[in-house]
């Protein structure tokens, strides 16, 4: 144990192997204590003070090792003589880290393996090095393809089987993506695995001139193309701090994806007869969507009623709303106990919580860490939202049903249990509403898709309150 801690405080030998050693320990943060690898990667890199090259190695250690945790693992039980989980939570990490530069990053493999023999000695201690070594070495010799032939079943065998170690998903969640494509029994799994590997692709960072508030030119001059439909939406191609752009700093643009866009501007296209000034969104927090919508009712001379039940997320929708026009209300409460009287609202958003399923480029560690259950678990709350967002609209008002979730029993699922349960309220079809956006799908409701669209698996259904 002592040793383990002098080990510990030895100060790393050079750039490289200070840089694996913050990619170690968040990995480790990552896996022993559920955290999110986002939030953890960026307080390392702050904290470590990374930057640049450095730090664009160091978060595809952490992304790349996590996101194909599953792949690694089955071919790291191949090299290891006893079961994976014997070995100690820091080693398994630690080869899973060599096992990613090895595999799919372009690290010279004698390289990879030396630093992680040394990262080993001052991280857990020598003695365990030798067997870092000896596994590292085995990895070391094949290709990803050639481990990827020998461990996964084969695609005649197990189709799902196999894209389960190729692609780096769950089975349960490519079935559960299977069916939201609507493939039947006996199908080519084709665009399953297309979408599998756009999710292995890290997301862009898309940004949002909000209306009225930002010029889209803004956003190109300071170096982001524009979005593909969105009127409002940039793209920051090669990645870059957002924060440095001063209508992002302001609160006049956000970073926004593109199908986080395109959901809120449906809901706002849509018709509605009468007045249209009253919009509420029920589940706001961090509030990019709430900032969108506020932006366009605000042009509408309205105003936004923002309900977060989380005090640190409503205020990062005030943030968010900060720059926008009006003194719209934000409301830290439980959306499925409204405060206001039942049909208040001419249009109503319920970007419900859900799996995150359709968002997984974003969240590397996801994947592994969600189950069915999270999913069975959530669609009673995600029934209730709905239900009490048909309430808080009136009677031809519209509600838009949102999720960044494909999974049917979140999407379809829900929507069909409350409009059957209710009867005064009916689908409208939604895809006259994104005019330009191509394979929206047999309507009335929408799924975006990473594969088709480029943006996070977003769904949206329009119901229209009949009476
Ligand atoms: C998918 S997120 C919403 C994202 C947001 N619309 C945006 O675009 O930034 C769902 C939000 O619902 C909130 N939430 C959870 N339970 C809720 C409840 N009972 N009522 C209202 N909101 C709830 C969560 O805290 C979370 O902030």
């Amino acid at each position: 144990m002592n040793g383990q801690r002098n080990a510990r405080n030895r100060a790393p030998q050079s750039r490289a192997d200070k840089v694996r050693r913050v990619a170690y320990l968040v990995v480790r943060q990552v896996n022993a204590e559920d955290g999110y690898a986002n939030l953890a990667l960026n307080k390392a890199l702050r904290d470590h003070r990374l930057s640049g090259r450095d730090a664009a190695f160091c978060t595809e250690l952490v992304h790349g090792t996590l996101r194909w945790q599953g792949t690694y693992d089955a071919i790291l039980a191949r090299c290891v003589s006893r079961p994976l989980a014997d070995l100690d939570p820091e080693l398994l990490d630690l080869l899973r880290l060599g096992a990613h530069q090895l595999l799919r990053m372009r690290v010279d493999s004698y390289a990879a393996v030396n630093e992680m023999v040394t990262l080993t000695r001052t991280e857990v201690g020598q003695s365990r090095s030798g067997l870092v070594n000896a596994v590292l070495r085995k990895v070391s010799q094949r290709t990803f393809d050639q481990w990827i032939d020998s461990v996964a079943p084969a695609v005649a065998e197990d189709v799902i089987g196999h894209l389960e170690i190729a692609r780096a998903h769950p089975r349960w969640v490519i079935e559960a993506f299977a069916d939201a494509l609507g493939v039947e029994p006996g199908d080519s799994l084709a665009e399953v695995a297309e979408l599998l590997a756009a999710d292995n692709e890290p997301a862009r960072v898309t940004l949002i001139a909000r209306p009225g508030l930002a010029d889209l030119d803004e956003l190109v001059e300071a170096g982001a193309t524009r979005g593909r439909w969105s009127p409002y939406a940039a793209v920051l191609q090669g990645g870059g701090d957002p924060g440095r752009i001063g209508a992002v700093a302001t609160g006049r643009a956000g970073v926004q994806d593109e199908g986080s866009q395109l959901v809120a501007l449906a809901l706002a296209a849509a018709p509605v007869e009468g007045e249209d000034k009253n919009w509420l969104d029920l589940c706001a927090g961090p509030g990019g969507k709430a900032a969108l919508l506020a932006a366009l009712v605000s042009e509408r001379d309205g105003l936004l009623t923002a309900v977060e039940p989380l005090p640190h997320r409503a205020d990062l929708v005030r943030s968010n709303l900060r720059a926008v026009h009006g003194e719209h209300e934000v409301i830290v409460g439980d959306g499925t106990e409204p405060t206001w009287p039942e049909a208040s609202f001419d249009r109503v958003l319920a970007d419900v919580p859900c799996s995150g399923l359709g968002a997984l480029r974003r969240r590397p560690e996801a994947r592994w860490r969600r189950t069915p259950e999270d999913v069975a678990e959530l669609t009673p709350l995600q029934e209730q939202l709905l239900d009490s967002a048909i309430r808080s609209v009136r009677p031809g008002g519209l509600v838009a049903y949102v999720t960044c979730s494909p999974h049917l029993h979140e999407t379809r699922g829900v929507v069909e249990a409350v409009l059957e349960r209710r009867g005064d309220a009916s689908l409208v079809d939604a895809r006259p509403y994104l005019p330009d956006v191509p394979e929206l799908g047999d309507g009335p409701d929408i799924q975006l898709w990473p594969h088709r669209h480029n943006t996070d698996a977003m769904y949206l259904a329009l119901i229209r309150r009949d009476r």
